[in-house]
C-alpha cells in the first residue's frame, strides 16, 4: 500500500470515529491530518478563519488528494467549495519546478452562474495568497471577451468558468493553453445541466479529451496529459438523472461521497463500500452504475433549519408577504432575508413597491401603514439586470448586517451570503431540488435559519411532493401574526373564525396598496407586467407539478389583487390574452416564458 493511500484510509477512519450525530457538521481532525500542506492549512486558518474541516471536507479531501474521480453529494452550506479547491491547490503548489503562467490552465471549475463564478474566484484569491505563482482567474458570459482573451493569453492556473463562455474560448481563443489540464470540476453539476448546458458540456469534454464513453478525437489523443493524470470531480447538494449521465460521461471509477447506501440501486456492485454513518458514505462505483436510482431522492437539509409553509388565499398574498416581512424585521432589528420570485418582472415590481411604498409622502393614516414595513436596505437580483448591477448587489448584500434581497433563482444555487436568517419562497420553486437549494441559502454550517413557503389553498398537494423527498414542513401561525399588528394605533380584536381575506389588517393594507398602485402609472405598469409574466411562469410547470400548479384553478382577479391591481380580472386578463396572441404571431417572442423564468443562465 503506498503512503498516500495509507494516509487517505487513516483520515477516513478518523472521520468515521468522530461522527456522532446527524447534526454534526465539523470533524474533530485537523486540516493537516488530511494530508494538506502546512502553508495551505495556515491559509485556511488565517485567511478563511477555518480551524477544523467540516465532515464533508474531512471525507472528500483525502479522497480527492488521492487522484480518484469523485462525486460529492452533501447538504447545502457544508463546505463543498474548499473540499475541492484545497486538494487542487495542495498538488499545484508542490510542482517542482514551480508552475508558471505560461504553463496555462491546470484546473477548470465549471459553475452555472456569474455570482457563483465570482464567489469561487474570491475564495481562490484568499487561499492562494501565499502561493502567488498559482494564478486564479474567471471567464463568464456577459464579460468583455477581449479582456478575457488577454488574461487567458497570459495564463490562468485555476480557471473558474460558466460553460457557454468556456466553450467559446476553447473554440476561438487560440492562445488559451490547456494542455496541462489535470482537473475538471463541476460545481452545482445538476444546475449546469438543468440550465440546458448539457450539449456544451459534452462538447467541452470532447475538446478537453475528458469524455469517457466516446473515443477521443485525434487532437486530444495527442495531448500531453495522460488519462491517469486527469481527475474529474462533480459536486452538488442534489442529484438527478442528468447528473448520472454526466457522471458516466466524465468520471472514471468514481468514489461517491455523501450518497446514502439506500439510494444505490440494488444491482450495483458495492465492493469496497465504506460507510461513514447514516447520512454519509463513500463508495466506489462501477463506471456503468447509476448514482441516483429514482426521481424520489431524499434530500439532505440542515437539521437546524426550521421549515414552515403558509397557506394564503391568492388575493391576500401580497399583504401576507408584507406582514411576514414586518414581523421578521420587528422581531429582530438586525435580520437578513431572501425572498424568491418566479420571474424578473415580479422581482422588479416587488422591489419598487417595497422601496417606494414606504418613501412616498402621504397623509395619515396611510403614512402609518407605509412606514411599518422593512426599514432596512432592499436589494434585487435577477438575470435581466446589467452585469455590473448584479455584481454590486451580490457584494453589497453579502456585507450588510440587516437587509432584504428579492431574487429569482439566480441566487438559489451555491451563493454564500453570510448570516441569512430566513428564506421566503413567495413563488413556489417547482422541483423539490430547487426548494432544497433555495432554503440552503440559510442555516449554513450550523447557523440557525428559517424558511417559509407560500402556498395557495389549491396548491397544498405540493407538500406531499416535498414529503416524497423527505422534506416536511410545519404550518406558520399566520392569523396570530396578523392579529398582532395594531391598526391605527389600536389593537383590533378578531373573531376566531375570521378568514384571512376578511381580516381587518389584510383588508386595510390591501386597500392602501391598491390606492398606491392606482396613483402611480409606473407602478401600475410594473404590476401588470409582473402579473402577466407570473401567469406565464405558472403555466410553465412541468410533469407531476402541472397537476398541482394548474392555471385553470386560479382566479385571475385574485391573482391581480396579489399585484395590488384593482382592475377587473377581465381587463388584465384581456391584456394578457392580447400579449399571448401577439407572441404567437411573433417568432421573436416565442419561448419568452422560458427565458423570463429561467433567468440564471449565463
Ligand atoms: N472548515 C470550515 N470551517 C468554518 N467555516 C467553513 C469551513 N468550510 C466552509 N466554511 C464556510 O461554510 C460556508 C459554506 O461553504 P460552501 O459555500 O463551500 O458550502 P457548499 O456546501 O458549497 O454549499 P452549497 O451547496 O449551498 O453550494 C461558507 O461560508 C464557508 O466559508
Amino acid at each position: 500500500m503506498d503512503k498516500r493511500k495509507r494516509s487517505t484510509e487513516e483520515a477516513m477512519k478518523e472521520t468515521k470515529k468522530t461522527k456522532t450525530a446527524d447534526t454534526q457538521v465539523f470533524a474533530s481532525c485537523s486540516f493537516s491530518s488530511l494530508g494538506l500542506h502546512t502553508t495551505l492549512c495556515d491559509q485556511l486558518r488565517e485567511r478563511m478563519g477555518f480551524k477544523v474541516p467540516t465532515l464533508i471536507q474531512a471525507q472528500a479531501i483525502p479522497v480527492i488528494l488521492s487522484g480518484k474521480h469523485v462525486l460529492v453529494n452533501a447538504a447545502t452550506g457544508t463546505g463543498k467549495t474548499v473540499a475541492y479547491l484545497a486538494p487542487v491547490i495542495h498538488h499545484l503548489q508542490k510542482y517542482d519546478p514551480r508552475i508558471q503562467r505560461s504553463d496555462g490552465t491546470f484546473a477548470l471549475v465549471l459553475v452555472p452562474t456569474h455570482e457563483l463564478c465570482m464567489q469561487v474566484y474570491e475564495i481562490l484569491q484568499k487561499l492562494l495568497h501565499r502561493f502567488h505563482w498559482i494564478v486564479p482567474g474567471y471567464i463568464m458570459g456577459g464579460e468583455n471577451r477581449s479582456k478575457e482573451k488577454a488574461r487567458l493569453r497570459k495564463g490562468i492556473s485555476i480557471l473558474v468558468a460558466t460553460p457557454g463562455r468556456l466553450l467559446d474560448h476553447l473554440k476561438n481563443t487560440s492562445s488559451f493553453s490547456y494542455s496541462s489540464l489535470r482537473w475538471i470540476i463541476f460545481d452545482e453539476a445538476d444546475r449546469i445541466l438543468e440550465l440546458g448546458f448539457g450539449k456544451d458540456i459534452e462538447e467541452i469534454l470532447d475538446l478537453l479529451g475528458s469524455r469517457h464513453n466516446k473515443p477521443h478525437s485525434k487532437e486530444n489523443a495527442n495531448s500531453s496529459i495522460s488519462e491517469f493524470q486527469r481527475q474529474n470531480l462533480l459536486l452538488s447538494a442534489t442529484l438527478n438523472e442528468k447528473v448520472n449521465n454526466l457522471a458516466k460521461m466524465s468520471l472514471e471509477n468514481p468514489i461517491t461521497i455523501g450518497i446514502d447506501d439506500k439510494k444505490l440501486p440494488m444491482s450495483l456492485p458495492l465492493e469496497g463500500l465504506e460507510s461513514f454513518g447514516s447520512d454519509v458514505s463513500c463508495d466506489e462505483l462501477e463506471h456503468s452504475g447509476n448514482i441516483v436510482s429514482s426521481s424520489n431522492e431524499e434530500y439532505k437539509l440542515p437539521s437546524q433549519l426550521v421549515q414552515r409553509y403558509v397557506k394564503v388565499p391568492c388575493g391576500s398574498r401580497l399583504v401576507v408577504l408584507l406582514s411576514v416581512l414586518k414581523s421578521l424585521f420587528d422581531r429582530e432589528s438586525s435580520n437578513k432575508v431572501v425572498v424568491f420570485f418566479s420571474t424578473c418582472d415580479a422581482v422588479d415590481f416587488h422591489y419598487s413597491l417595497l422601496s417606494e411604498f414606504r418613501s412616498m409622502p402621504s397623509s395619515q393614516p396611510e403614512a402609518e401603514l407605509k412606514q411599518l414595513f422593512v426599514k432596512c436596505k432592499i436589494f434585487r437580483l435577477h438575470g435581466s439586470m446589467k452585469h455590473e448591477d448584479r455584481r454590486t448587489t451580490f457584494q453589497s448584500f453579502k456585507k450588510e448586517e440587516s437587509a432584504l434581497l428579492l431574487s429569482t433563482d439566480v441566487a438559489a444555487r451555491g451563493l454564500d451570503f453570510p448570516k441569512v436568517r430566513c428564506i421566503i419562497q413567495y413563488d413556489s420553486p417547482g422541483e423539490a431540488t430547487e426548494y432544497v437549494h433555495r432554503v440552503g441559502r440559510t442555516a449554513r454550517l450550523e447557523e440557525r435559519g428559517d424558511s417559509l413557503l407560500f402556498l395557495q389553498p389549491v396548491e397544498m398537494d405540493y407538500l406531499q411532493h416535498l414529503e416524497k423527498h423527505g422534506v416536511s414542513l410545519m404550518e406558520y401561525p399566520l392569523l396570530k401574526v396578523l392579529d398582532s399588528f395594531p391598526l391605527y394605533g389600536q389593537k383590533h380584536h378578531v373573531k376566531k373564525f375570521v378568514s384571512i381575506e376578511m381580516h381587518p389588517w389584510v383588508l386595510t393594507l390591501q386597500k392602501t396598496l391598491e390606492f398606491f398602485i392606482l396613483a402611480e402609472a409606473r407602478m401600475k405598469k410594473l404590476a401588470k407586467d409582473a402579473f402577466c409574466s407570473w401567469i406565464r411562469a405558472y403555466t410553465a410547470h412541468r410533469g407531476e407539478l402541472k397537476r398541482i400548479f394548474m392555471v385553470k384553478k386560479l382566479h385571475l382577479g385574485h391573482v391581480a389583487k396579489s399585484f395590488a391591481l384593482k382592475e377587473q380580472p377581465s381587463l388584465v386578463g384581456q391584456s394578457f390574452q392580447m400579449q399571448k396572441k401577439k407572441r404567437k404571431g411573433d417568432p421573436k417572442h416565442r419561448g419568452l416564458s422560458k427565458k423570463r423564468r429561467d433567468t440564471s443562465k449565463s
